[in-house]
């Protein structure tokens, strides 16, 4: 019963994922829900800025404090190792919620492209790069990073496997592809406000500073397959000529 409690648990975390995910591309695309990135506050301008920068950090601190190994470590003394994943993904709705909910739009506009032309083209490049955020999960692992996979050993009564080091597809030609495509959907807008300029420059550099943390915990956990990794693959831009092939490992 516990064990299918956990599976049910950690579907509900996907589920509400997918919904916020959902939520999150139209707001900041700006069309669809009530409140968007644009939706002018009607704070002072450094109100309006200190609460968002605040905003960034709560999120920042979130993803990276929870994902470190050392805080997996105690926190699975509080919730059962099959759970901590899913709670991850709980907690990341709550945080995104806040991040939304209280987002201050700051309505001065910084470009705004006119050519119908450059403008869909814009959209379209939004569009893929967020389609391409659970594209690239699903060239890891998509139920081990949503947390489905552990719950669903856990039912099974079959013992939790990290996943192994490889570098499928994407992930042969640049070691963050995932960071990419939410930096794409940040970034492809025809219509940039102040407000948004400070989302994806807060964003795109808390993902970088996330990147270079993340590689230590890679290096510790997979050594020399990593390292040699960074040495032969650039860390954002894609290599696009001389890809050597992958190294593509799937796990149950
Ligand atoms: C949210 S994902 C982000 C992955 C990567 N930073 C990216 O932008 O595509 C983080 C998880 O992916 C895992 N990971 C990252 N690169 C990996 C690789 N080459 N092979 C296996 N796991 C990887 C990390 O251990 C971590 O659990």
């Amino acid at each position: 019963m516990a064990r299918t409690f956990t599976f049910l648990y950690a579907i509900l975390g996907y589920l509400g994922f997918l919904a916020i995910a959902a939520y999150f591309m139209a707001f900041l695309a700006g069309i669809l829900v009530p409140v968007t990135i644009d939706t002018p506050s009607s704070l002072p301008l450094a109100g309006a800025i200190a609460i968002d920068v605040a905003l960034i950090l709560l999120f920042a601190g979130q993803h990276s404090i929870m994902a470190r190994p050392g805080f997996k470590q105690m926190w699975t003394k509080i919730v059962p190792a099959p759970m901590e994943r899913a709670t991850y993904v709980f907690a990341s709705i709550v945080v995104l919620a806040i991040v939304m909910g209280c987002w201050q739009g700051i309505d001065i506009v910084i470009w705004e492209v006119q050519n119908p032309a450059m403008r869909t083209l814009l959209w379209a490049l939004y569009l893929i790069g967020f389609t391409m955020v659970p594209v690239v999960t699903l060239m890891i692992n998509h139920f081990d990073l949503f947390g489905l996979r552990q719950a669903w050993l856990h039912m099974k009564e079959r013992e939790y496997s990290p996943l192994p080091f490889c570098t499928p597809l994407l992930y042969s030609i640049v070691r963050h592809p995932l960071y990419l495509a939410w930096t794409a959907a940040f970034w492809f807008t025809p219509t940039m406000t102040a407000g948004h300029l400070l989302f994806a420059v807060g964003m795109t550099a808390y993902m970088g500073l996330a990147a270079i943390v993340e590689e230590r915990d890679l290096v510790e956990f997979h050594g020399d397959d990593y390292r040699e990794y960074q040495q032969t693959v650039p860390m954002f831009i894609p290599r696009l000529f001389g890809r050597k092939p992958g190294k593509e490992t799937l796990v149950a």
